[in-house]
C-alpha cells in the first residue's frame, strides 16, 4: 500500500536520520567520570551542540526542505530544535546505547542544574517515548514531522511546509499500520507526544532562563539557535 514516491521518501528519511548521529568521540565523554553540576552542564551542552549540528545535516536531506524560502528553512530549524532533541536524547535514553551510556546520560540531565518542576515532565515524556516502543523509521518520520510544523514562529510560507508536512504525515500513518496492527490509535498516540513536545518546548524556554541567571555560558550555535546571550 505504499506508493513508489512514499517507499523513495521513506528510505530517503531513514537513511538520513541513521547516517547524522552524534559522533561516538563527543558521546563516549559522557563516560569520563567528574559529575559536578558544572561538569554535567559542560557535558550537555556540548551534547546539545553536536546534536544541533546533526540535526541540520538531517533537515538539508529531508526532501522539499532545501525548497523553501531561506528565510523559512531557518524559523523551522530553530523553531523545532529542542522539539527534536528531546525526540533525539528520548531515543538515547529508552534504546540499549552503548554500555552505561543510558544511565550516565540521565544522571547527568538529573544533576546539571535543572529545577525539579521541569525534571518531571521532562522524565515523564522520556517514559511515555518509550511505552511506544517506536520502530527507527518511525522515529525519523517523527522528528521530520516536527521540523516541517507549518506554524512555527515567523513562517512565511506556511502552505509550502504543510505540502511537504502532509506526505509525511500520510507516510507515517501507514508505517504505523504496518509494525502496530493490534493498536489501531498508535498514529494518535504518536501525534499526542508531538502536543506534549510542545509543552516542553515552553519549560525549556524558562530552563534557559534559570541557567542563564546562574551565568551559565551556551555556546555559539546554541545562543544562535535559542535566542539566548
Ligand atoms: C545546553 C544543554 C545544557 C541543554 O539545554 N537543554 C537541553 C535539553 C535537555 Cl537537558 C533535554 C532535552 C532537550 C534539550 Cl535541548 C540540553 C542538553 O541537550 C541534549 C541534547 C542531546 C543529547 C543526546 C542525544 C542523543 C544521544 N545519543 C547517544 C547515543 O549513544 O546514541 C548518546 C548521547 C546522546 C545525547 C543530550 C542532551
Amino acid at each position: 500500500e505504499f506508493t513508489t514516491e512514499q517507499q523513495a521518501l521513506m528510505r530517503v528519511i531513514t537513511d538520513a536520520y541513521n547516517k547524522h548521529q552524534i559522533p561516538q568521540d563527543v558521546t563516549k565523554k559522557l563516560l569520563q567520570d567528574q559529575y559536578s553540576t558544572e561538569e554535567n552542564f559542560l557535558l550537555l551542552t556540548e551534547m546539545a551542540t553536536s546534536q544541533v549540528q546533526v540535526l541540520v545535516e538531517f533537515t538539508k536531506n529531508i526532501p522539499g526542505f532545501l525548497s523553501l524560502d531561506r528565510e523559512d528553512q531557518i524559523a523551522l530549524l530553530k523553531g523545532s530544535a529542542v522539539e527534536a532533541m528531546f525526540l533525539r536524547s528520548a531515543q538515547a535514553l529508552n534504546k540499549k546505547m552503548p554500555i552505561g551510556h543510558t544511565e550516565v546520560l540521565e544522571e547527568r540531565i538529573h544533576k546539571s542544574g535543572i529545577s525539579e518542576e521541569f525534571i518531571k515532565p521532562m522524565f515523564n515524556f522520556y517514559k511515555s517515548i518509550g511505552e511506544l516502543h517506536m520502530v527507527l523509521e518511525e522515529q525519523a518520520l517523527l522528528t521530520t514531522i516536527t521540523i516541517l510544523t507549518p506554524d512555527r514562529p515567523y513562517v512565511k510560507d506556511q502552505p509550502a511546509v504543510e505540502r511537504l508536512q502532509e506526505n509525511v504525515l500520510d507516510l507515517l500513518r501507514k508505517m504505523c499500520v504496518l509494525h502496530h496492527p493490534q493498536e489501531p490509535q498508535y498514529f494518535a498516540r504518536l501525534l499526542g507526544r508531538l502536543t506534549e513536545l510542545r509543552t516542553l518546548s515552553h519549560y525549556h524556554a524558562e530552563m534557559l532562563a534559570s541557567w542563564k541567571v546562574n551565568n551559565h555560558k551556551f555556546t555559539p550555535l546554541l545562543c544562535e539557535i535559542w535566542d539566548v546571550q
